[in-house]
């Protein structure tokens, strides 16, 4: 990110265990201090260090507010300054990168996710520089999925596309 010494940061987020866990009595194999995360903390511990981590493992920790304070915020005020910014989310099936990209329950607006939250922000800071008179700013949004090497627009199909087939590239 401009003006910070790293132009790509990095963050973990742990999420809860879910009803097949808890009813397996799975143990949570990870910890985390500060933005250190240790993997098997018990055995054979490894730490690894993050620019953010979201424990998010209990009640009310690393809520969905948190992430886009942390992460979105900045990447808005970027934008505006006329930076390409790109918010990425990896990790395997049932880990939360939908819910942390766009959220959970649609009717909860505490559990809206990074994207939705990014969008209002963006629109808020458009609508107040535009009637300061200051700019007029133009707003482009893509939405893609990589999955197995194949690139997939996740807006094709919301669009004039009727026949409802999704664009999607050989990478
Ligand atoms: N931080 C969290 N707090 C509460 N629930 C969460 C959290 N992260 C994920 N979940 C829940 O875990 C389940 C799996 O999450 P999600 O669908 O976001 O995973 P995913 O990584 O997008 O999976 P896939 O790659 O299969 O699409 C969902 O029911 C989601 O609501």
């Amino acid at each position: 990110m401009p003006g910070t010494e790293e132009s790509i940061k990095v963050a973990v987020r742990a999420r809860p265990l879910n009803l097949r866990e808890k009813k397996l009595k799975c143990d949570i194999v990870v910890s985390m201090s500060g933005k250190t995360v240790t993997a098997s903390p018990d055995r054979n511990p490894k730490h690894f260090t993050y620019d953010y981590t979201f424990w998010s493992v209990g009640e009310g920790q690393g809520t969905q507010a948190e992430i886009f304070e942390d992460i979105g915020t900045p990447m808005v005020s970027n934008a505006v300054d006329g930076f390409n910014c790109t918010l990425f989310a990896y990790g395997q099936t049932g880990s939360g990168k939908s819910y942390t990209m766009m959220g959970g329950v649609p009717t909860d607006e505490g559990d809206a996710g990074v994207i939705p939250r990014m969008i209002s922000g963006l629109f808020e800071e458009k609508d107040r520089l535009e009637e300061d008179a200051l700019v007029e700013l133009q707003v482009r949004i893509s939405y893609l999925e990589i999955y197995k090497e194949q690139v997939t627009d996740l807006f094709a199909s919301l669009s004039a596309n009727k026949e409802n087939k999704v664009s999607s590239y050989e990478l």
